[in-house]
């Protein structure tokens, strides 16, 4: 069956943002294509040809969930040599991997019994594009830059790039997603390494060890000078308490710390489980006497340590960063340095990497530095050594990846019909989670989907990975997909639960509405809160395109592009002009506005489409107008 389907990646919410190319198919062949991929895995011929090479249409082995896209040998679609699939037989040829920085013996052993192995370290980024044609695979840690000029020398034989580690922006996924190129990580392995490395940092920093060592080979003997201070006793704030920090935590608390925790989207049990206690960044920053870092670099968690965070801080403060360089703002740290607002940092990750040589921050006598040190354990090199062979072998069988972190592909059909709705409901879940106050732990949602069709002819697979992207994405470091969406909902401890409401409607389209609820979290908008005491937020799609449908118990109707900011006000004329004329002032383009009352003249819920997000002027003067309760500002 869809024997000759060429298949489209889903990576963004820009693809599914704008209609297929392709043209729509029955919506019984849709489902039944879906639900025949529940049970047997089935074989797809696809055409990947990567969108700016010239080489000729080839084929590829990749898995969707249980769909097995396996590789296809006929001579009009095959242009170069990828015949290893399972279900040909015993391979012909062995593909070859490149491992292009050094990895744990263990995981090369796995390799070399799958595949041609290749070690090349230090290659100039030339050497490496000239070298990838002739591979199969590329094993990289975070030292290689897998650009989309990577990509385009592959000439579409790289099928998989295998990051040993966790962070992957080395690699460019949107690039490795066009090319139809899957990208799995080791998100596990090295988390251990990690905090450990943490808390190596944090007493090295405390006594002083780094300078004392230097100082004596110098034949210097300066007891009075390296006088450290204590751990024991002090108070630890770990900011981001997820898999490395929960470790740090844990570790801490063995040292006599007093431990307490910043993370928006951590679940309280889990925290108090370990001693520690969830608080609000300021309290962490403005009551600890040493911080540690462990959030994901992400657009909201950059630079978040600059001047206004540091002077919230205590005086005296030490600092150790193993997470990501870019959530410091370094001039910032300097400057905090220099007036003895911060006493002290160790820092493993750097903005850039290597730093420059003459940089002030690490040339700092007050600051301990190591280069990007984190995961590097004899054990956690083995480990993540193993776990990444066995994901890259596994791509290349064309079996399921639970750690891939791009883009799976979605035969055109399929995208076609639910394209809209895929846009939808990732909006639908970052709406939600940004309404969420900073301190709930989100552990519930429960999706509603209203359709026409019998329950049974509905696989929201494709919705439910795009609701969990939309709500996890922006809180942490995973990339959610239609592959590792449930995995990583389930690792983040995130139960999303679905149910599907038959409603009179028409059965040509897929789905009516989409409603996402987040239960036992308090709301930064309140109005967000429906009857029944949970986060609801409520979409359809109207002439092809995302909108919004209700907020809590208020109905709006406001297309989802953009920007939005929803206010909560006293219903009475002028509204939409004090706002709109604030706006303009501040040189915000509005795109749309939409209000929705419950009761004539008592209250209302204003939404507002904006271009650019307004500043915190406007921001402060919208919150000024008397008869407006409350309001948030929301990025789609
Ligand atoms: N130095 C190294 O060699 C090394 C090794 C491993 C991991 N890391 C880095 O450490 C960091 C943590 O890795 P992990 O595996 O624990 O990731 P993780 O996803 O398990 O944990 C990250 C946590 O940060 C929280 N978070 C998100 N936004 C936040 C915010 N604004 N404020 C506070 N917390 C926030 C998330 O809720 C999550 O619990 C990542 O940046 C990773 O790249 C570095
Ligand atoms: O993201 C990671 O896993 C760590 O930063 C380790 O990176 P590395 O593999 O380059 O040591």
């Amino acid at each position: 069956m869809a024997s000759s389907s060429s298949l489209k990646p889903i990576f963004s919410s820009s693809l599914t943002s704008s209609p297929s190319p392709h043209s729509p198919q029955k919506p019984s062949s849709l489902l039944s294509f879906l639900h025949s991929t529940t049970s047997t895995p089935i074989s797809l011929k696809l055409s990947s040809n990567p969108p700016h090479s010239n080489s000729h249409p080839r084929s590829k082995s990749f898995a969707v969930t249980n769909v097995v896209l396996k590789t296809d040998t006929s001579p009009e679609t095959t242009s170069v040599p990828s015949n290893y699939s399972q279900d040909l037989g015993p391979p012909l040829t062995k593909p070859t991997i490149l491992v292009s920085e050094k990895l744990g013996e263990k995981g090369l052993e796995v390799l070399r019994e799958f595949g041609h192995v290749e070690c090349l370290y230090d290659l100039s980024p030339d050497q490496l594009c000239s070298k990838i044609s002739l591979c199969d695979a590329l094993i990289v840690r975070s030292g290689t830059k897998v650009t989309r000029q990577v990509f385009e020398a592959s000439n579409g034989r790289l099928k998989v790039v295998g990051r040993a580690g966790v962070g992957i922006d080395n690699v460019d996924l949107q690039a490795a997603t066009e090319f139809g190129c899957l990208v799995v990580n080791a998100p596990t392995a090295n988390t251990v390494a990690a905090a450990e490395h943490g808390i190596a940092l944090l007493a090295a920093m405390a006594r002083n060890v780094a300078q004392a060592d230097a100082s004596i080979k110098a034949g210097k003997w300066q007891r009075n000078k390296y006088v450290g201070v204590s751990l024991v006793g002090k108070t630890l704030a770990v900011m981001g308490f997820g898999k490395v920090g929960s470790e740090v935590a844990r570790r801490a608390k063995g040292l006599g710390m007093n431990v307490i925790a910043h993370d928006p989207y951590a679940p309280a049990d889990r925290a108090r489980a370990l001693g520690v206690d969830l608080v609000s960044f300021d309290q962490a920053i403005g009551t600890a006497d040493f911080i540690s870092l462990h959030m994901p670099l992400t657009p909201a968690t950059s630079k978040v340590f600059n001047d206004e965070t540091f002077a919230k801080m205590k005086k005296g403060v030490r600092i150790v960063n193993v997470a990501r360089g870019g959530v410091i703002d370094e001039d910032a740290l300097v400057k905090a340095l220099d007036s003895g607002i911060v006493a002290q940092a160790a820092l493993d990750v750097f903005t850039k990497e290597p730093p420059p040589k003459d940089s002030r921050l690490v040339q700092h006598e007050n600051v301990t530095v190591t280069p990007h040190l984190g995961a590097s354990t004899k054990e956690a090199q083995e480990g993540v050594a193993i776990e990444i062979a066995e994901a890259v072998v596994g791509a290349l069988k064309g079996e399921l990846s639970a750690t891939a972190v791009n883009a799976p592909m979605v035969p055109p059909e399929v995208l076609s019909e639910l394209s809209p709705y895929v846009s939808l409901a990732e909006k639908l879940g970052r709406l939600a989670v940004q309404l969420v106050a900073g301190g709930s732990g989100i552990k519930s949602v429960k999706v509603v989907y209203k359709s026409a069709r019998d329950p049974d002819d509905l696989d929201t697979r494709l919705l439910r990975a795009m609701i969990t992207k939309g709500i996890i994405e922006p809180i942490s470091s995973s990339f959610v997909n239609l592959v590792n969406a449930d995995f990583t909902a389930k690792e983040k401890g995130l139960r999303i639960s679905e149910e599907r409401i038959v409603v009179d409607s028409s059965p040509e389209l897929p789905i009516d509405s989409i409603q996402v609820q987040i239960s036992n979290v308090e709301s930064k908008f309140a109005s967000g809160i429906s009857d029944n005491g949970d986060i609801s937020i409520e979409g359809k799609v109207k002439y092809g395109t995302p909108h919004l449908t209700s907020v809590g118990s208020f109905d709006v109707d406001v297309s989802l592009e953009g920007n939005l900011i929803l206010c909560r006000q006293v219903d009475q004329p002028g509204m939409i002009g004090q706002v709109g004329n604030i706006l303009g002032e501040h040189n915000v383009n509005v795109s749309f506005m939409s209000v929705g009352r419950t009761v004539l003249r008592k209250k209302a819920i204003m939404a507002i489409g904006v271009d650019e997000k307004p500043d915190k002027e406007a921001l402060k003067k919208i919150g000024e107008i008397s008869a407006i309760e409350e309001f948030v500002f929301l990025k789609l």
